[in-house]
């Protein structure tokens, strides 16, 4: 009934019964799906899976571990994983899982040991961390199915709403109607994780197929739809989101390197990335041992100057423009024009139009970074707000407190509300601006993903003038 009303995944769960009695029940569901064309998902069991020749298999924290499940079952299978906790989502996703099962979201009757509801505002979060599709699960309703997907879930699992309902059917066409009404924002992933995991493995041996015919082009492509998983599990060693960042285009460079030593075949796209961050190990310790030096090493406030950029100026910032934009490349996905420039439409702007202030900033006096603040607000609630339209420091001066200090400089000169916003895929920058933010208003500032085609990523609203910035005037020109 619920294939009838929409459902495009199944999955099968039973807790009790023999082995011999859970065959024959996911055998028979599975000849249903089948008949279909609706993947079904077995919950808890690897075997029972494979015997009834499933799409895929859901693990729990308590069930096969995800790598186990991805050693023992085909590499077409899809494998989904329960995680509660950004370490474990990031987990399970670096070691193989195609798509996160996350709740609570809400109370539910229908699993006794389910933990406390975890909101939309959780799943908010971990579907930004995630770049993998996240499926939310745990009391959800036709009432609030719509929020849910809003909240960024790419899908629902639900018992309830539909087999305690009256007319299933209706129910589930009730649901997917929400899920579609909804889905007004282009989804990194279609939101139904049996079709989407399919489709995935179908296009992947395309690509493959293209790459080996000479297109280069469908590397990369390829390698996008796996950037979520090298980078999570780059993120879990160096817990560090800008070198995670960089890792993972190191690991890319070295799985084209292992691709054109080795070849590259039918299922083997996994095992390749694999083998690329097995090389990068290094790197890994490498920058592991640098980051334990340069915690120890803080940023030296007397020897900071910010300074209102001149007219004069402009072709300095222009330069740093250049490397800003090539550092944020890897998230805005921007290429150079044929003169190998990024471009920057808006800097002659700054000494032009009013409100607009462009910031240096010098670290003993060499260049270390710079801030745009304009006056175009994004959210219409924040009218007449102030906005970080850009902000970058210089790689050699990062995590050393420079940028925190200067963020807080600049916001301190404009008393009143203040906006910044950041893109999603933008995790280094989020954590940055959050912790700033956060420290600059003692917690009070809102953080909200806005409607997709305003702005793609979280929006901080805050008013300034809480806490005083530490940074001595003295040395601000
Ligand atoms: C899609 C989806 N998400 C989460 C779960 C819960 O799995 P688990 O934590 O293993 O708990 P049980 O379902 O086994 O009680 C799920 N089944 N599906
Ligand atoms: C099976 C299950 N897993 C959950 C989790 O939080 O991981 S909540 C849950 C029960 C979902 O049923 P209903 O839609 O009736 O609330």
């Amino acid at each position: 009934m619920a294939i009838e009303g929409g459902a495009d995944t199944i999955q099968f769960r039973q807790k009790d019964g023999s082995t011999r009695e859970l065959v024959e029940s996911a055998q028979a569901v599975q000849v249903v799906c089948a008949e279909h064309g609706v993947s079904l998902v077995v919950n808890d069991r690897a075997d029972l899976a494979l015997a009834v020749g499933a799409a895929g298999a859901h693990f729990g924290q308590d069930d096969l571990p995800i790598a186990v499940g991805r050693r023992i079952l085909p590499p077409k299978m899809i494998i989904g994983a329960s995680a509660r906790t950004e370490e474990k989502i990031l987990e399970a996703i670096s070691v193989g899982a195609d798509y996160i099962g996350f709740g609570p979201i809400y109370q539910t009757s229908s699993k006794p040991d389910a933990e406390l509801p975890k909101g939309l505002e959780a799943l908010r979060r971990m579907s930004e961390i995630a770049q993998c599709p996240i499926i939310a699960i745990g009391g959800i309703t036709a009432e609030t199915a719509y929020e849910v997907i809003r909240s960024g879930a790419h899908g629902i699992a639900v018992i309830s709403a539909v087999c305690a309902h009256a007319d299933p059917v209706a129910a589930t066409r009730h649901l997917w109607g929400e899920i579609q009404r909804a889905e007004n924002r282009k989804f990194t992933y279609p939101y139904c994780c049996g079709k989407l995991v399919m489709d995935r493995i179908v296009e992947d041996e395309m690509l493959v197929a293209q790459f080996q015919a000479g297109r280069l082009d469908a590397f990369d492509d390829l390698m996008k739809r796996y950037k979520g998983q090298i980078y999570a599990y780059l993120l879990r060693s160096v817990k560090n989101y800008e070198d995670a960042e960089e890792l993972t285009i190191e690991v890319f460079f070295k799985i084209k390197e292992i691709t054109e030593v080795l070849g590259i075949a039918e299922g083997t796209v996994k095992i390749h990335l694999h083998r690329a961050i097995a090389f990068n190990k290094m790197s890994i310790e490498r920058i592991n041992v640098i980051d334990g030096l340069v915690d120890k090493v803080s940023i030296d406030n007397e020897n900071l100057r910010i300074i209102e950029a001149k007219e004069s100026q402009k072709e300095i910032l222009q330069r740093l423009l250049e490397l800003y934009q090539y550092d944020l490349s890897i998230v805005t996905d921007d290429d150079v024009d044929q003169f190998g420039l990024y471009g920057y439409s808006y800097l002659d702007y700054y000494w032009v139009e009013e409100k607009r202030y462009p910031y240096l900033f010098l670290f003993r006096e060499s260049l270390a970074g710079f801030a745009l603040v304009n006056k175009a607000n994004w959210l219409p609630e924040n009218d007449g707000a102030h906005p970080m339209a850009e902000f970058f420091v210089l790689k050699k001066y990062r995590r050393q407190g420079l940028g925190t200090v200067a963020a807080q400089y600049v916001i301190n000169r404009f008393p009143g509300k203040w906006e910044s916003r950041i893109l999603r895929e933008n995790q280094s920058a989020i954590q940055f601006w959050r912790q700033v933010i956060n420290n600059l208003t003692s917690g009070r500032f809102v953080e909200r993903i806005p409607d997709p085609h305003l702005w793609r990523g979280p929006v901080f609203s805050f008013m300034n003038g809480t806490v005083k910035s530490s940074f001595p005037k003295e040395f601000a020109e």
